[in-house]
């Protein structure tokens, strides 16, 4: 009879819980050794609570349409019928629930189906070999297979050292006891982007500290001028082209210091300047693991590091930095490692969103590459056509297809929209299976709907035209 196969897990977020189940199923030996808590970052202070949070900064958001739809929130004489206030020690105590509760969740899937889950700090002896320190000391667990999903953490910069009351990073903010009355966010990348967004709608003064010409650097630029364009329509201050030298604690509130020299004043400063991955003291490097100059595990498509039996999943393989992805990788390593059916990883397929107000949400091929490429065909619909866009009061947003020239075949698309992370699975599903322009546009949609103008451009790149 064939030995049952021991897999150890270094990390216990989206990379390593995902991976535990499905070694599981496939019969191994299974233990998931994670320092922080099960769910990882993911679970208890990145992903989730900062959408937990976006969720009532959206509430509250959606008040903004209700004169445009009728519904009046003043009084004949202009007074407000009721001021909406977002009381944050009450909003924090949800968020931090919520994020217990979903952790508390995956504990429970993982040890019914047989997990082993141990509390403590994990590292590599040797590619066989794990040793973890615990409340109760230390413990050798040998490994068939070992998987590394350490995740990243947050950068920290001497000249900006957070200090959890004023000057923070995203995973301190939850402790707030009150709103920041005057929140600097340094940081327009998604993280810094959603959560300056949140804190203004739910009443703080913010000013976004953007490094470059326009917030979201990194996505669609049509969609990031959408962005930019609400921010500041909503009363954030945006200082474009301004990186932060510093930031210190003055009195009772903070001083972000420019490159430049500027001073910007605030009651408190989040820093979300990147992340850098925990690899660091795992006896990688010792053990053969090629690590890349920034520090992350390098990783083939199934998840394989440069080491027989040693696979790598998540942030900690600098990948992309997603939740989805994280996962994909645990499993796809899982399943190269016992032997089943295995999908390498397909970054073309993958979707992502951005959760600001309007969301924008994206898979495939980027607008940059799509222009790059003559092969590729592009167009963009504005939503303010759809009559359901109209109904539901949403003046911003749009959507993009990129499909190749010849055969039509959708490549790629970015929907900006109120849930386009909904929106953008029809999408993905025509990317994943290589669906024309014209299966798209022959589906049915609903009328009215959104979706709508998703197929109306799909009609637009018919091949023909
Ligand atoms: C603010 C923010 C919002 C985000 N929102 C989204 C989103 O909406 N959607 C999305 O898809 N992605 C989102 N992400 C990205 C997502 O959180 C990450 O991609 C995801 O957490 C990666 O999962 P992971 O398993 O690699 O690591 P993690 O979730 O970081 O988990 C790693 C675990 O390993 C443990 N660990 C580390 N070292 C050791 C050790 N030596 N021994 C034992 N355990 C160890 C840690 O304690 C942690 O529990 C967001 C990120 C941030 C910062
Ligand atoms: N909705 C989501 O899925 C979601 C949300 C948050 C994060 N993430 C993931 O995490 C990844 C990292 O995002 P992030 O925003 O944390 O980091 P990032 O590295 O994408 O953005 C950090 C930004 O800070 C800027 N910066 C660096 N130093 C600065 C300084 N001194 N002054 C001013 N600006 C400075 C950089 O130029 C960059 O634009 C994303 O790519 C994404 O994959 C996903």
């Amino acid at each position: 009879m064939r030995r049952t196969s021991s897999v150890v897990i270094l990390g216990g977020g989206p990379g390593g819980y995902e991976a535990a189940l499905v070694a599981a199923r496939l019969g191994a030996t299974v233990t998931v050794v994670d320092r922080d808590g099960i769910g990882g970052a993911a679970v208890l202070t990145d992903c989730v609570p900062s959408k937990t949070l976006i969720a009532t900064a959206d509430y509250l958001g959606g008040l903004e349409v209700a004169s445009e739809l009728g519904v009046h929130l003043e009084d004949d004489q202009g007074d407000p019928v009721a001021e909406p206030v977002a009381e944050l020690a009450a909003i924090n105590e949800r968020v931090l629930g919520l994020a217990a509760a979903q952790s508390s969740d995956i504990m429970t899937r993982l040890t019914e189906v047989g997990v082993r889950v141990v509390a403590g700090s994990g590292r590599l002896e040797s590619p066989h070999r794990v040793i973890v320190e615990t409340e109760a000391g230390s413990e050798a667990i040998d490994a068939d297979v070992v998987l590394v999903s350490t995740g990243a953490t947050p950068r920290v910069l001497d000249s900006a050292t957070p200090d959890g009351e004023r000057i923070l990073t995203w995973q301190q903010i939850y402790d707030l006891p009150e709103l920041p009355e005057k929140l600097i966010v340094v940081g327009s990348g998604v993280t810094g982007a959603e959560l300056a967004q949140a804190y203004l709608g739910l009443g703080s003064d913010v000013t976004l500290v953007s490094s470059r010409d326009l917030v979201l650097p990194q996505e669609d630029q049509d969609a990031a001028a959408v962005i930019e364009d609400v921010f500041r329509r909503r009363g954030m201050t945006i200082l474009n082209r301004s990186r932060m030298a510093s930031a210190t604690r003055e009195g009772d509130g903070v001083v972000v210091t420019l490159e430049d020299g500027r001073q910007v004043e605030g009651s408190h400063v989040l820093i979300a300047v990147g992340a850098v991955p925990q690899t660091a003291g795992l006896g990688l490097s010792e053990v053969g693991v090629e690590l890349s100059d920034s520090g992350h595990i390098v990783t083939d498509r199934v998840s394989r590091t440069s080491v027989r039996g040693i696979y790598a999943a998540g942030d900690c393989t600098g990948v992309f930095a997603l939740a989805s992805v994280a996962a994909m990788q645990g499993r796809t390593a899982m399943a190269h490692a016992l032997g089943d059916a295995v999908t390498p990883l397909r970054m073309s397929a993958v979707s992502s969103n951005v959760f600001t107000d309007p969301e924008i949400a994206t898979v495939g091929i980027s607008a940059a590459d799509a222009e790059d490429n003559a092969d590729v065909e592009a167009v963009m619909m504005p939503l303010s056509r759809n009559p359901r866009a109209k109904m539901l009061g949403i003046r911003e947003g749009f959507v993009k297809l990129f499909a190749y020239r010849g055969t039509g075949t959708v490549l790629g698309g970015v929907v900006v929209a109120p849930r386009a992370s909904e929106l953008i699975f029809p999408v993905a599903i025509a990317v994943q299976n290589r669906l024309s322009v014209d299966q798209v546009a022959s589906t049915f949609t609903v009328y009215p709907s959104l979706t709508g103008t998703l197929a109306e451009a799909a009609r637009r790149l018919h091949p023909s035209d």
